[in-house]
This record gives structure tokens, sequence and C-alpha cells, in this order.
């Protein structure tokens, strides 16, 4: 039974709202998570949604504003919110870059780079640690498991799906950065994570990876017009022209008016989880 220390749990749509701790072996420190049990749970496993969150975020943003748990109840699917970084590492830089480095920006990779290399260990805390540490814990179905993010929370979505091929029956994303390597957060986060080396960078970077022949299950991704990084960052045109040129099924919804924000999450977010819920449970 994996060590898990329970901080808060909140009752939610008839099912449990739960933020938990665990020293994480990857990360080297403690790193929390939220867990949504949604009232079927009680009778038995469920499948399991992972939600990443964008920049400045920890593991209660995403269950706090995107609305989600209401859908999840409906559906019977776990909903799974993990930090974005770890936390007190003591490292002075990684506190002192910025909102958009270090400290709260983790962009769901595993470091190559000193200082960073030992704690920011996202993509194998994510990808090694955590689907055993919910599974002695939680009754989730460690074969129906789904992920969605937002923002750097949905180019992990994206990046992870793509790396792990097989390992996610479903994928979405509000708003991600789709091709990091050519933007200004994307290009701070590559250096200072993984060095200069640009050809590394293409094994996080979602065009890339789908330009290489890397596959999705068919992917939704909502994207608002009024989104204030949507020309500087997150540039879904170049999703949408590697998806088409590769044969990989895409539908892009871009939804004139909304900002980057939760108000925007919340107001698609019944779409994806009835999108995971389909995908997740077929079969
Ligand atoms: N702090 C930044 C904005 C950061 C931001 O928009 N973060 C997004 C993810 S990339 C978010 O979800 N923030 C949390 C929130 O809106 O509650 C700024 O000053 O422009």
């Amino acid at each position: 039974m994996a060590d898990v220390r329970t901080l808060e749990e909140h009752a939610s749509f008839g099912g449990v709202q739960g933020f938990h701790e665990h020293g994480s072996r990857e990360v080297g420190l403690p790193m929390r998570f939220g867990v949504y049990l949604p009232p079927q749970a009680k009778q038995g496993p469920c499948p399991l949604l992972y939600c990443l969150a964008g920049l400045t975020c920890n593991e209660q943003t995403f269950a706090i504003k995107a609305g989600a748990q209401q859908h999840a109840s409906r559906h019977g699917l776990v909903l799974v919110t993990p930090d974005t970084s770890p936390r007190e590492t003591g490292i002075p830089e990684a506190d002192a870059a910025g909102w958009d480095f270090g400290t709260a920006a983790g962009f769901y990779l595993d470091a190559t780079r000193e200082p960073y290399a030992r704690h920011w260990r996202m993509e194998s805390w994510l990808m090694k640690e955590l689907p055993d540490v919910l599974a002695s814990r939680f009754p989730v179905q460690a074969d129906r498991v789904g992920i969605l993010g937002h923002s750097m929370g949905g180019h992990g979505a994206l990046t992870l799906a793509l790396r792990y091929p097989g390992r996610f029956r479903s994928v979405s994303a509000f708003a991600p950065i789709c091709a990091p390597r050519e933007v200004p957060w994307g290009e701070k986060a590559f250096r200072g994570y993984l060095g200069d080396d640009v050809s590394a960078w293409k094994d996080h970077d979602a065009v890339a990876l789908i330009e290489r022949g890397g596959r999705l299950p068919k992917l939704l991704v909502d994207q608002g017009g009024a989104d204030q990084f949507l020309a500087s960052q997150l540039r879904p045109e170049r999703l949408e022209q590697a998806c088409r040129s590769s044969g990989q099924p895409l539908e892009l919804r871009r939804h004139e008016s909304y900002d980057h924000g939760y108000f925007f999450i919340a107001s698609f977010i019944g779409d994806h989880l009835d999108h995971h819920a389909a995908q997740l449970r077929a079969g």
C-alpha cells in the first residue's frame, strides 16, 4: 500500500473530492494530487481521467475551477489532478525564473539539465509512479485511462499520449501549447530543462511527434478566439496542419469571444467528459 496522506476531503455531486500527498520516489519530494471519486466508485472500480493544469496552477486549480465533478459524477469517471511541478525544492533559480518556468511550470517532462534534473521528473512521476499509487489506494480501472489538459497541461496531455502509445484510450485539450519548440514559453522551458540541443526538444513537442508518425486516439481540442496567448504561445494551426498531413483525426473547435481562463474551460468541460466517457467505456 502506497504511503498517501489525505489532506482534505469534500462531498461533491454524490462523490468525494479529495486532495492527497505522497512521498515521491521519482521527484524525491512530497507531491500532491487531487482525486475526485464519483458515486459509482462506491460500487466498484471506475475509469480514470488525468486532468493536467497550466502554468501557475497547482493540484487544486482544475478541481476548484473547471466544474468537472458534475460530469464525472454523471459518467462515473475518477478525475486525477496532479500538481504542476515539484515544490519547496530549495533551488533558488526555480523560484526566481518567473511564473512560466520552474515552480508551477514543470512542463510534464523529465529535466536533464542541472539544477533541475534531480527533482523536475514530472513525466516519470506521472507515467511510472502515480499510476501504481492510485491503483493501490483508489478504485480505478487501470486499463481504462484518459488524459486531458489545459495550456501547458494541454501540451502535457498531447505529448505524454504521443510518447506512450496505447496508455491512454482518450485524449483532449483546452488551448494547448501545440508547438512548444517554436514559442517563447516552450523555448524557455526546453532550454532550461533540456539544454541547448534543439533536437532533444522534438521529443516533447506535439507537432513534431505527430509529424514523426506519432498517433493519438481521436483528438478533441477546444480553443478560445479571444485567448490572449493564441498567436504568441499556442498556435493551434500548427497542430491542425500536422494532423491533416499525417492523417491524425482531430476535432478542433474554435470559440469566438472565449479567453484563456477557466470560464472558457468550464463552458466546454461537459463536452470533454462526454468525449472521454464514450471512449473509456467502449468495448
Ligand atoms: N500569470 C500569468 C497568467 C498565467 C495563466 O494564465 N495561467 C493559466 C494557465 S497557462 C491558468 O490556468 N491560470 C490559473 C487560473 O486562471 O486560475 C499572467 O500574468 O499573464
